[in-house]
């Protein structure tokens, strides 16, 4: 709702209440209404400030209200009644002035910001355009090309940025609201014909349509099949080619399309999603509301190849005191060179302070007995973490997290060799860790609930989204990567190319093909985790080569590794590079030979395989893996396992994650084709429906915030 209040005896305020962002609800679309209308008829009031309770002008329209029946009057004749008042009407920006609530601010006569207030249209974001005059009257205010900048992005902008593109005409360090209430006295009586924006003629640039010819290309490039950028281009277009009142229409008409849109489903869902995972569970039912972190000033990383660095690098540049410790001298210094050079880079990037001060260097595990933390980060071997695991029990002050960045082993395993396996967490960081977003928070059977919420609370000063999932082989997003690899390959025994399978692949969004990201991250990787597990086999032909546990396997990734061909770093693995370290991928005449010799070897026929096939079979597999996972109860709910995918993994964030993008393809039908490919290909593994899909899909495809309801819960451990 919204509060009038009288202050000064002749300025009518206007509050927004709407925790926890004031955000523009039907109750507060009629709060607005009625009070402008109240102020606009009280003789004693000569002018009007809205402003938003708890510091926050508004975040824009209620996306809570997005999925059900529209009520309350709608936001545009709501901006004209303000724009067309005749009593000066002020914005008092203090925090946020998003979307809709910077559309409501666009529509007062003056914007008044704190210099701590950041502005900025980030409907795009959840596949939609701003629907409120945003896109009509930001360019008429600030010019094409730093609208299209602002309405395409979705960037947030600081109240000193917004001041120099014109879109506030005051910052303030003290009170805003104060601010305002003073500025609105000041122009009480003044002429606001100058003042309406959408009475603004829309600048025309000489060079319009390389303008627009320019932002087309630049969305085309970096939204990889997302709708709603290139329609906020075309959105702004109508602010230049038409008049105001046509441009509303075309607005209008642009927005309903994005609206009603899939993707915009999608990419609101994944919004929530992205929140929700922070109200995390376990298997054993320990909660975030229940469980308090600990508290951590100082943290240690042992070991310091690429993934310890920038773990190193996100503790320091969170504020924490990190001991870095590296066993081997050159290696050690090599890493503090590397550490020094991300850190300056991304001071530089971010504006901060540097943060070298923060970090301690040391050869010797001994550095660490008085820290509050460890993240082990040495090399993926269970013998060596565990000898790492020993050390650090026996080293570290009683009470000290345990905490191990593998990417898939066993977490229960390690905290076995501590005496305190309580303390035990798994924080699997993404490289590079200093940049992705994503953390896993691993728990294991014995990981007490204070740990993983501490493990938890760390990530997010990190600056990364924390999923707490259980342990078990490749936690969520390695397990569900297994399947899809698997298919990959089998499609190439089968016919296909890397570059037909990666071009499907990216065509659905993905930023790069399953091929093109093994050849990036190494293929040696996985050879080794296959080799541990003793799947390599020295017998290359016969129909052993093909089968392992009695289901298919294929060959074909440890065929290329035993070549030297282990991706870009060899300048060969699915693609050829033009030398070690190459980034340009390009088709390799090598390897389409030695698929034809390997097929002719093993007696297969190449056949036409299509993109369907190609999608289905890939990506199928990977959500079958992922209902699996709901069923074990290593993720609580589809939310975690489409945030890990989009945040870790670069499935296209306006298909919601694998999850969501099951549901929405229809349940039934997922389970119809997994069953129609496991027909064909009897022994091929990852195509048999598990359970839960199929209990879903026969209990109608629910929507995705009922499954919780239908997926059983382990039985409590505690
Ligand atoms: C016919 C045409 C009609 C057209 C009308 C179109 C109008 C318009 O153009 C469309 C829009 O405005 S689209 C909207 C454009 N606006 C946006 O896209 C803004 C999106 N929001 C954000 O970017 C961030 O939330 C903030 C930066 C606001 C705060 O960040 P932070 O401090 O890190 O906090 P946090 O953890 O992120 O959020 C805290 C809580 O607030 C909740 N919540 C937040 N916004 C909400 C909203 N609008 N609504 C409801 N709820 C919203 C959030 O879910 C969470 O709830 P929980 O229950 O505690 O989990």
């Amino acid at each position: 709702m919204a509060l009038y209040s009288r202050v000064s005896g002749s300025v009518g305020m206007i509050t927004l209440q709407n925790p926890p962002v004031n955000a523009l609800s039907a109750a507060v679309r009629q709060g607005i209404v009625d009070m402008m209308h109240r102020a606009l008829s009280e003789p004693e009031v000569k002018s009007v400030v809205i402003c938003g309770q708890n510091g926050k002008f508004c975040g824009g329209a209620d996306i809570r209200e997005f999925g059900a029946k529209m009520t309350g009057p709608p936001l545009v004749p709501m901006v004209h009644l303000i724009e067309a008042a005749s009593k000066p009407v002020v914005a008092a920006i203090e925090g946020i002035a998003l979307g809709g609530g910077l559309e409501l601010a666009l529509s007062c006569h003056y914007r008044i910001a704190h210099s701590k207030a950041t502005l900025g249209f980030p409907e795009v974001a959840l596949g939609l355009l701003p629907g409120a005059g945003g896109t009509q009257r930001l360019p008429r205010l600030i010019g094409v090309p730093a609208a299209l900048d602002l309405i395409t992005t979705g960037r947030h902008v600081t109240a000193a940025e917004a001041r120099q593109l014109g879109i506030v005409d005051e910052v303030t360090d003290l009170n805003a609201v104060d601010a305002a209430v003073k500025f609105a006295q000041s122009v009480t009586g003044k002429s606001l014909d100058a003042r309406r924006i959408s009475t603004y003629p829309c600048p025309r640039p000489p060079d319009l349509d390389a303008i627009f010819e320019r932002a087309m290309q630049q969305v085309r490039r970096s939204a990889r099949g997302a709708i709603a950028p290139g329609t906020c281009v075309q959105a702004v277009h109508a602010a230049v080619t038409l008049p105001y009142a046509k441009g509303m229409e075309r607005e209008r008409e642009l927005f309903s399309l994005l609206f009603t849109s899939g993707q915009a489903r999608a990419l609101q869902y994944y919004f929530f999603a992205q929140r929700a995972v922070s109200r995390w569970s376990t298997a054993n039912g320990a909660r975030w509301d229940t469980s308090k972190p600990r508290p951590v000033r100082k943290a240690a990383v042992i070991g310091l190849g690429t993934m310890g660095r920038g773990i190193t690098v996100s503790l320091a540049q969170a504020g924490f005191s990190v001991v870095a410790v590296e066993t081997q001298e050159q290696q050690l210094s090599e890493a503090k060179q590397a550490v020094s050079g991300m850190l300056e880079r991304g001071a530089k990037r971010r504006g901060v302070p540097l943060a070298h001060d923060k970090i301690k260097y040391s050869c010797s595990v001994q550095a660490v007995a008085d820290v509050d933390l460890v993240i082990e980060a040495v090399f993926e071997d269970m013998a060596l973490k565990k000898t790492v695991f020993q050390q650090l029990s026996a080293i570290c002050k009683p009470g000290v997290l345990l905490c191990t960045n593998t990417s898939g082993l066993d977490i229960d395993e390690l905290a076995s060799q501590t005496q305190s396996p309580e303390l035990v967490v798994g924080m699997h960081f993404f490289a590079p860790a200093h940049v992705m977003q994503l953390l896993e928070v691993v728990y294991g059977p014995r990981s007490s609930p204070e740990v993983v919420a501490t493990a938890m609370q760390m990530g997010k000063k990190m600056g990364k989204v924390s999923v707490a999932v259980g342990n078990c082989r490749g936690f969520v997003g390695n397990r569900m990567l297994k399947p899809y690899l698997e298919q990959a390959f089998f499609l190439l025994e089968e016919g296909a190319t890397p570059e037909q399978v990666d071009q499907v692949l990216e065509e659905f969004g993905f930023a790069m093909g399953v091929f093109k990201v093994s050849d990036l991250s190494g293929l040696d990787v996985g050879w080794k985790v296959r080799k541990s597990d003793g799947l390599v086999s020295p017998a290359s032909t016969g129909t052993s080569a093909r089968i392992r546990g009695g289901s298919r396997y294929s060959p074909l990734g440890d065929l290329l590794c035993e070549r030297g061909r282990f991706g870009q770093k060899t300048g060969r693995g699915w693609y050829q590079y033009d030398k070690p370290g190459g980034r340009v991928a390009k088709p390799d005449p090598w390897l389409h030979g030695f698929l034809e010799e390997y097929r002719a070897q093993h007696g297969l026929v190449a056949r036409h395989i299509d993109h369907q096939e190609v999608l289905e079979r890939c990506l199928y597999a990977l959500i079958n893996e992922g209902f699996q996972i709901l069923q074990d109860g290593i993720a609580a709910g589809p939310e975690d396992i489409d945030v890990i995918y989009v945040l870790g993994y670069g499935w296209p964030r306006h298909r919601g994650g694998p999850m969501f993008y099951a549901g929405q393809v229809g349940l039934d039908k997922v389970v119809e084709r997994l069953e129609h490919y496991q027909q064909i290909h009897p022994d091929v593994p990852g195509l048999q429906p598990c359970s839960l899909l199929r209990k879903l899909a026969a209990s109608g495809n629910p929507a995705i915030h009922k499954w919780r309801e239908v997926i059983q819960k382990p039985r409590s451990q505690l």
